[in-house]
């Protein structure tokens, strides 16, 4: 039982959250310490090893720093990390203790879970320097609180990365007049586009555009098991990755 990693999830009765808890306490290896929602008192976190923080972009930053401060790795699966939080919370881990289980704090923050996103995310990478044009579609359950959704944000600033890195320009578009807003949201200057719609779980695609030729790189989570697979690789490889990391592909052999 004392070789088990104890772990503790924050917003533990979400829709991520109870998943999250029911994954931990069916996983071997692991023990399930501390289930925390809003108005908890995080205090000593149960002595977790590891807290899976899964909450609100608003929430977020605080309940990491409260588990950085006492030398806790954390996964987190919530949105809302813009580069200045990821900047305040690196400085953070520099000053953080040591973890207890041994060496530095490991922070994971996954704007995906699901094998699948990342390869999209992946993909929609390595195809970017090919095509003039690429938008980016995420579409969501209507109780989802936060867009563009993180996915599509690191989509976005990872597809315009690897366009600069090849050279190309704006992407092509003779808007002039959108009063409206019709054309979405520009990140890193990609257009990116919101959609709610009930049935829906987490969906995304990624369309390029070339002459003559459009590539649609599609993603589906029909269902929140699709997160669990990532968010249990999370725990186990956290204390391994000390410091920050951005993306569970970075877990996964894909660097
Ligand atoms: N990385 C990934 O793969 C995925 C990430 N997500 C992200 O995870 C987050 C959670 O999503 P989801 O589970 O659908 O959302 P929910 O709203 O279902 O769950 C959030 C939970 O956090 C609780 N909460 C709110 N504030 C705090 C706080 N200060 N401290 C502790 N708990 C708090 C909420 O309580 P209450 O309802 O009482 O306010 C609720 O129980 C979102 O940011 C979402 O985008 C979602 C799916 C996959
Ligand atoms: O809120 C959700 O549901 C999801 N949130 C994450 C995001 O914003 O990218 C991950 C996934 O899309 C589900």
């Amino acid at each position: 039982m004392t070789d088990q990693l104890a772990v503790a999830v924050v917003g533990a009765s979400g829709r991520m959250g109870s998943q999250a808890c029911a994954a931990v306490e069916a996983a071997d290896g692991l023990r399930l310490v501390g289930r925390y929602d809003v108005g908890d008192e995080l205090g000593d976190l149960g002595g977790a090893d590891v807290v899976v923080e899964l909450t609100v972009p608003d929430a977020s930053p605080d309940n990491v720093a409260h588990c950085v401060a006492r030398g806790v790795h954390c996964v987190v699966g919530t949105t809302g990390w813009t580069p200045e939080r990821l900047a305040r919370l690196e400085e953070r881990l520099a000053q953080a203790p040591s973890a207890r289980t041994g060496g530095p704090v490991g922070v994971l923050v996954a704007p995906n879970f699901a094998i699948g996103a990342i390869l999209m995310m992946r993909f929609a990478q390595t195809a970017a320097r090919f095509y003039e044009s690429v938008e980016v579609v995420e579409l969501h359950h209507p109780q989802k609180v936060d867009a563009p959704s993180g996915t599509a944000a690191r989509t976005a600033s990872l597809v315009a990365a690897a366009r600069a890195e090849a050279g190309l320009g704006d992407v092509p578009d003779a808007t002039t007049r959108d009063e409206l807003g019709a054309r979405g949201a520009l990140v890193d200057g990609i257009p990116v586009h919101s959609v709610r719609l009930r049935g829906l779980v987490a969906h995304q695609e990624v369309l390029l555009g070339g002459v003559g030729e459009m590539l649609t790189i599609r993603h589906d989570s029909f269902d929140r098991e699709s997160f669990m697979p990532g968010v249990l690789a999370g725990v186990r490889g956290v204390a391994d990755h000390p410091g920050l990391t951005v993306g569970l592909e970075h877990y996964l052999g894909l660097d």
